[in-house]
């Protein structure tokens, strides 16, 4: 089942429950659909879901027993679902505080509730036009163009049952929302307080996110962001300029302007392929031997706190940095604060303006107004052509043709 509960517009039969004030228009939009990448959920589902990750992919066998053995220690079970369970939650509560009527739906690229089955029963419900959330916020073949052919293969398969696909579009990506950079700034706040206070002053920022090759991050974003040579494309543009916001804004509310760098973890696939570096533990060591006094790990570019967190971070990290003897303490990611729940409804009811003004540009309606921090502006809300290409040429939904 992927509506794990009633949707929060629905009110029971007999209930006394007034009704919410129509709020924001959703229109022409009648599902959200919040995408993810799914975990594994006990022992038993660890290794069939590692397969379903890594299908058709060069993964070495020795990189996935080593991620087997990182779900064995959590007892087999991502933290990722509940996450997005927490989420969904959050979601229906704000839409149905601020009167915006839209059935929420959860469907995933790796584990159940998987996305075919989800769009399968949304299309039962009666559902013609679906607005995708993707549970990544920035732009890469991994976080965006692979969720696009997802959408393309489940729309595919069915087709194929003789079901009528609905139209799906996916949201702009929101790594400069407000809503999405403000519970990063309050947690790096609080991963500063919790650091001795003698070393606080000196502490350097870690703005940590998954690496990719090199190559993935030149062609991340449209054509024209892409660069060459390792320069890292509109993905790490797009991780600088959050990590300038933080900075600006952790120095405006401290006075101390730190030291900071943006740093990779949870590298895979083979040696001699190029990926984005320097890993975090590297990071830590460089900094200890440059007698840096303490670091905060801000991992911007995950939603929650995903295995990656959870190992790489909690656990691979902060070995290294005990061994090292060097403080360091780690930000909350965003999870379902409800400051991102309420960017998710803004950022739903911009594009839903955005599609009725395209639809039918009237003299007296004007485009909305689309919220972002740092220096990038808004993200486009349709992916052009060549955007985060893949490396074989295929099928993607919710993008130009
Ligand atoms: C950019 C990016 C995000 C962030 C955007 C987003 O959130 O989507 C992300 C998220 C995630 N990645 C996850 C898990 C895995 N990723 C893998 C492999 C890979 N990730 C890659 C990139 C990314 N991945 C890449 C270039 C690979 C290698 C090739 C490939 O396979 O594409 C592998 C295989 C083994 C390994 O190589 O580590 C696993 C098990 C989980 C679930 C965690 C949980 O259970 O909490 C999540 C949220
Ligand atoms: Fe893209």
């Amino acid at each position: 089942m992927s509506v794990e509960q009633p949707p929060a517009h629905s009110v029971p039969a007999g209930a006394a429950v007034p009704a919410a004030p129509a709020g924001p228009s959703a229109a022409p939009y009648d599902a959200l659909l919040l995408l993810s990448f799914g975990g594994p959920e006990g022992p038993d589902d660890v290794v069939p879901f590692l397969e379903n990750v890594t299908r058709g992919r060069g993964i070495p066998r020795e990189r996935l027993k080593e991620v087997g053995q990182h779900y064995f220690l959590f007892d087999g079970v991502s933290p990722i679902n509940e996450q997005n369970r927490s989420l969904l939650r959050a979601l229906r509560d704000d839409f149905a505080q601020h009167g915006v009527d839209l059935p929420i739906y959860w469907g995933n690229r790796n584990w159940a509730p998987y996305l075919t089955d989800t769009l399968r029963e949304l299309v039962g419900d009666g559902h013609r036009r679906v607005l995708t959330l993707a549970t990544s916020a920035y732009a890469s073949y991994s976080g965006c163009r692979q969720y696009r052919e997802n959408l393309a293969d489940s729309l595919a398969a069915l087709a194929a049952e003789g079901l009528q696909p609905p139209q799906v579009d996916k949201l702009r990506h929101y790594f400069n929302h407000p809503g999405f950079i403000e519970p990063m700034i309050d947690a790096t706040l609080t991963a500063l307080a919790e650091l001795p206070t003698d070393v606080r002053a000196g502490a350097q920022l870690a703005f940590t996110t998954h690496s990719i090759p090199t190559a993935a991050a030149d062609t991340s974003g449209p054509v024209a962001a892409h660069t060459s040579e390792g320069q890292g494309g509109a993905y790490v543009a797009q991780h600088l300029d959050v990590a300038r916001v933080i900075v600006d804004a952790v120095r405006e509310r401290t006075g101390v302007e730190h030291p900071w760098r943006l740093v990779y973890q949870s590298r895979s696939g083979a040696p001699h392929i190029p990926w984005l570096e320097p890993d975090i533990c590297e990071h830590l060591e460089e900094l200890h031997g440059a007698g840096v006094p303490a670091a905060v790990m801000v991992p911007i570019g995950f939603v929650s706190d995903h295995m990656e967190v959870k190992y790489d971070l909690d656990t691979e990290a902060r070995a290294k940095a005990a061994e090292l003897g060097l403080p360091v303490t780690r930000a909350a990611t965003v999870g379902a604060d409800p400051r991102f729940a309420a960017a998710v409804r803004d950022l739903v009811v911009e594009r839903a303006a955005t599609e009725r003004f395209a639809a039918a540009p009237a003299p007296a309606a004007a485009p909305p107004e689309r919220c972002a921090l740092g220096a990038l502006g808004p993200s486009h809300d349709v992916c052009p052509v060549g955007c985060c290409p893949a490396r074989t040429p295929r099928p993607a939904a919710a993008g130009a043709q």
